[in-house]
């Protein structure tokens, strides 16, 4: 690979393209700002380099993050090795692991994957010094607690991807043929690998299913036009890219036969978080009597949540609307309000698909069961 500039190395090639990889302990972040006119790959190699690239989306989509929150930790703890001094009292590793949990929870907050994600990486951290029956931590020991970690992110990664494949087989059987319209990215570049949603379409498709792919474009950031649309054309599926605003009269015209999604946060009751525009998309969706499908890992349920009413929905900043490749498409001092999501209450969910099965309603009874014995 040649380096072109800090931390951004172009791929000589590759094959399907990965949201991230990791390679000599370092993670390399496919920039999806850039995509789909450059593929260019961020070196993550310190804990303020990971969050940069969570906060400002590089990586983005719910399992995604959590997956590079995660690895993080890793880097986090890797990265201070050479500033600290060993014996390492116990009560300064546990300061340090605190400061790198405050550092990456703040990055984004409405995908509960990024927090599921930390509540693993300190269940493992938590176990390991539990087990050091000394106050103090050698050098050998926090290599050996470094070992335990990335193992941990790295089958982290491996389950989710594992799951893309299990909803992807459970999602195609629900999808009718004909014109499916999907939201926002869902697919490789939003997940381990594989996608949600977008897994659940590719999987519809490689049975032979003759689908369609309405592509809604999804502003401001244009997951749809730009992240979808390059997935499916990599995918050779057929597919139509589509503006927003278009989603309502294609499914009045009978063009849509089912709407599936992806989801941030999903409550215990089944009102779910998704990219902004999902909820108007349900309600387009009962008008019309279209099915309307959430497909999302376990990890993307918050069961501290006994409804929608909980879920931090992010507000990013106003210039995503305001500007469209830096330059000002408003009139100079236009404000505006970018909420990045919105919540679908779970009487506009047909189902949701997991990989431990798919769930219905009435979803505050199904979704234990399910995700409990699935
Ligand atoms: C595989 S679900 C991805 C989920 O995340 C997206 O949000 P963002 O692009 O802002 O991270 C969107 O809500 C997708 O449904």
């Amino acid at each position: 690979m040649k380096k072109i500039k800090d931390n951004l190395i172009e791929p000589k090639e590759a094959d399907f393209i990965k949201a991230f990889y990791w390679e000599n302990s370092s993670l390399f972040i496919l920039d999806q700002r850039k995509l789909p006119l450059k593929e260019i790959y961020y070196k993550a190699n310190t804990l303020k380099k990971v969050r940069y690239s969570i906060k400002e989306m590089l990586v983005r989509g719910a399992p995604a993050i959590g997956i590079v929150t995660a690895i993080g930790v890793y880097i986090g703890l890797k990265e201070a090795q050479s500033k600290l001094t060993f014996p390492l009292a116990k009560k300064n590793l546990l300061s340090l692991f605190v400061r790198i949990e405050k550092s990456l929870s703040s990055a984004r907050p409405t995908a509960v994957n990024l927090f599921w994600a930390l509540k693993r990486m300190k269940g493992v951290f938590q176990g390991f010094i539990n087990k050091i029956p000394e106050g103090n931590l050698g050098q050998r020991a926090f290599e050996e607690l470094l070992k335990s970690l990335q193992k941990e992110a790295l089958s982290i990664w491996e389950e989710d991807i594992l799951a893309n494949f299990k909803m992807g087989e459970y999602g195609s059987n629900l999808l009718p043929e004909g014109g499916i319209l999907t939201h926002c990215n869902t697919g490789a570049l939003a997940t381990g690998g594989y996608g949600t949603a977008l897994g659940v379409i590719r999987r519809a498709y490689e049975k032979g299913k003759k689908i369609f792919i309405w592509v809604d474009e999804t502003r401001p950031f244009l997951q749809g036009a730009r992240l979808t649309a390059w997935e499916l054309s990599k995918l050779k599926i057929p597919y139509k890219i589509i503006t927003d605003n278009s989603a309502g009269y294609l499914m009045k015209k009978g063009k849509v036969r089912a709407i599936i999604v992806g989801a941030d946060r999903i409550a215990s009751n089944g009102d779910t978080a998704n990219k902004i525009g999902t909820y108007s998309l349900s309600v387009l969706a009962k008008e019309h009597g279209i099915p309307f499908y959430i497909a999302a890992p376990s990890s993307t349920f918050d069961l501290t949540l006994a409804s929608g009413e909980g879920i931090p929905v992010e507000v990013r900043n106003e210039k995503e609307v305001l500007t469209c490749k830096r330059k000002l498409i408003a009139p100079a001092g236009a404000q505006a309000m970018n909420l990045a999501f919105d919540v679908t209450p779970a009487e506009n969910i047909t189902a949701i698909i997991t990989e431990k099965g798919i769930i219905v309603p009435p979803f505050s009874q199904n979704i234990l069961n399910v995700l409990k014995n699935g």
